[in-house]
């Protein structure tokens, strides 16, 4: 391991990263060859995010802002299709019905304002959903949590379900999904945790919770040095429970139907109870529900 006072973040290593980016290097890639060459792995994180993170703004500056983007976002490229604004959105203006993502056409089906919610109507086609279930299925196993109390994971009670993550890009079907989810939301493609997937039976539910990680808990600064805060959640509902299972908003009192396909959207400008997005998932009363969760962070996530 190179000694403390080498493990400062030179231009030279900087460039050395943007360059390992540009030729489609993801940056977990990228981390794991500094850990190799002896980067302490929290100096190595930190010098990847700052450094892709700054590379990001300044290629993204001055470009025109399509509204609709007619190009698919480039497997592997750092930037966004549509410049991101401060937080991950769908772009509303003028109240469209549906939204063309280039590869698919999406619909409107529902918006609130405060929790800022939006549902989306075949985000997914049919045959991603059973690809997405399919991947995960060998690899399903008691939905652990994040634990901010120590900043590692552990079984968690609330959550009863079985679960698993994908690495971003992982597969050619999640790059495409991915892909397409930063268009929806004009967020780059980096600044996603890989996504995960859940099964829950007869049963199971996911009892209210906040996505956000709670500052006040002792593990959160550990965890947010891979990408600061979760910003925005986009569950993706990959089949249809015969009765229950929906995503409810107990604030609110609203409740999202699971079905395949479809989408609900929610983001929140500060991990805080006044974002309104407290939210669940409702026991499955019949059959059983699969949903892919996918989390937005602040910054570069690696
Ligand atoms: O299963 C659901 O409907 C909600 C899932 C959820 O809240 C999560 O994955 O964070
Ligand atoms: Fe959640």
């Amino acid at each position: 391991m190179k000694d403390t006072l080498s493990q400062a973040i030179t231009p030279e290593l900087r460039q050395w990263i943007v360059e390992q980016a540009s030729a489609g290097f993801p940056p977990d890639a990228v981390l794991q060859a500094m850990i190799a060459a002896g980067w302490r792995e929290d100096v190595a994180g930190q010098a990847l995010e700052a450094t892709l993170s700054e590379h990001l703004r300044t290629r993204t500056e001055g470009r025109p802002v399509p509204v609709v983007p007619s190009q698919p976002v480039q497997a592997g490229a750092l930037s966004p299709a549509v410049e991101p604004g401060p937080l991950p959105e769908v772009r509303l203006g003028g109240s469209p019905r549906q939204i063309d993502l280039g590869d698919r056409v999406v619909e409107v089906l529902a918006t609130l304002q405060l929790p800022r919610v939006v549902v989306l109507g075949g985000l997914l086609s049919a045959e991603e959903c059973e690809g997405l279930i399919e991947a995960a299925q060998p690899r399903m196993a008691r939905s652990r949590t994040v634990q901010t109390r120590t900043g590692g994971e552990e079984l968690n009670p609330d959550r009863t379900s079985d679960g698993m993550f994908f690495n971003r890009g992982e597969s050619a079907l999640l790059e495409r999904i991915e892909a397409r989810i930063a268009r929806l939301v004009a967020w780059p493609v980096e600044n996603g945790e890989g996504m995960q997937v859940l099964n829950y039976r007869v049963g199971a539910e996911y009892k209210a919770h906040y996505d956000y990680f709670d500052p006040a808990e002792p593990g959160t600064p550990t965890i947010l040095r891979r990408g600061g805060q979760r910003v925005a959640t986009l569950v993706m509902y990959l089949n249809e429970p015969v009765r229950g299972g929906g995503t409810t908003f107990p604030d609110v009192g609203l409740e999202v139907a699971p079905q395949r396909g479809n989408a609900v959207f929610f983001s929140y400008d500060r991990p805080h109870p006044a974002t309104r997005t407290l939210h669940g998932g409702a026991p499955v009363l019949e059959g059983e529900k699969w949903v892919a969760t996918k989390w937005l962070r602040e910054r570069v996530f690696v």
